[in-house]
């Protein structure tokens, strides 16, 4: 049975990726921006583009075509992005990445989108993304805010330890139970509380008890 759609979230790994993104004004600049942070390889194809482009371009952390869109340049791209005043740009991107079957997303267009961007906010390794479905960007932005305000410097502290455990712990029942205990009141509640001391008394304790099993 196929119910009315909702969005798929996921969260892409675009290092080294090739990413193409046609236009090159203050929207474009602000997607290439988190591209380039994201590590992707970015092409900008776009007639005028912003001082900032321009400059990254020139110390080639991205390359820029300084002309119009043309036909054929999605190809051997693995996301395009459009971002132009002009709709029928969008329209024409889109003919194309659809033949390739390369996603894409467009600016301009909530109907030509393949995907769309969530509102972003970052505390070390811990990223919160709000949607919309395309219906209210501003309000997705005012909730993004909002939700940071939650996210504390020991969730960052948990989510790294997690990952060092993740990483030098074996798979297991004991680690599962080490990993859901890091999260729970004793030791990330401790910590949003200041009580640094218990926090790592109950983290001895499990480690000691993985350690007797193990
Ligand atoms: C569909 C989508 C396509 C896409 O871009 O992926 C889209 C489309 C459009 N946005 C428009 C306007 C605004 N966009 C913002 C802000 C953001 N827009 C973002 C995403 C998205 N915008 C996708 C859906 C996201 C969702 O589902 O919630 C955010 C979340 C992420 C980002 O862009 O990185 C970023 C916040 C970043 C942050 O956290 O700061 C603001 C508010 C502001 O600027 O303060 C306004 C003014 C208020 C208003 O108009 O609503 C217009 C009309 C343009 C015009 O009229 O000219 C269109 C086109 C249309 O809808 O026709
Ligand atoms: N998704 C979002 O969050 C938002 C989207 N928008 C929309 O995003 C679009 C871009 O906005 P801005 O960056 O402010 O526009 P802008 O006017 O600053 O830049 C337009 C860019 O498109 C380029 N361009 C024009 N024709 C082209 C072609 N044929 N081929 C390649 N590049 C071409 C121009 O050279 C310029 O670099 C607008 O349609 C705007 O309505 C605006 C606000 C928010």
């Amino acid at each position: 049975m196929v119910s009315a759609s909702i969005d798929y979230p996921v969260c892409l790994q675009l290092r080294g990726k090739r990413v193409l993104l046609i236009g090159a004004g203050l929207i474009a600049e602000s997607r290439a921006l988190q591209l380039l942070e994201a590590g992707a390889r970015l092409r900008m194809v776009a007639p005028e583009a912003t001082d900032t482009l321009r400059r990254l371009a020139s110390e080639q952390r991205l390359e820029l075509l300084e002309r119009a869109y043309r036909p054929g340049d999605a190809a051997g791209h693995a996301l395009v992005f459009v971002a132009t005043d002009d709709r029928q740009v969008s329209q024409a991107v889109a003919e194309e990445t659809r033949a390739l079957g390369i996603l894409l997303n467009a600016a301009d267009e909530p109907d030509l989108c393949d995907f769309t961007l969530p509102s972003v906010g970052r505390r070390g390794p811990i990223t919160v993304a709000v949607s919309t479905q395309g219906m209210a960007p501003a309000l997705a932005r005012g909730l993004r805010r909002q939700l940071m305000e939650h996210i504390g410097r020991h969730h960052v502290w948990v989510a790294r330890l997690s990952g060092h455990f993740r990483e030098h712990l074996p798979r297991g029942a004991g680690r599962s139970r080490l990993l859901k205990r890091l999260v729970d009141d004793d030791i990330c509640g401790r910590l949003a509380r200041g009580q640094r001391r218990h926090a790592w008394t109950c983290i001895r304790e499990e480690l000691k008890a993985l350690g007797e099993k193990t």
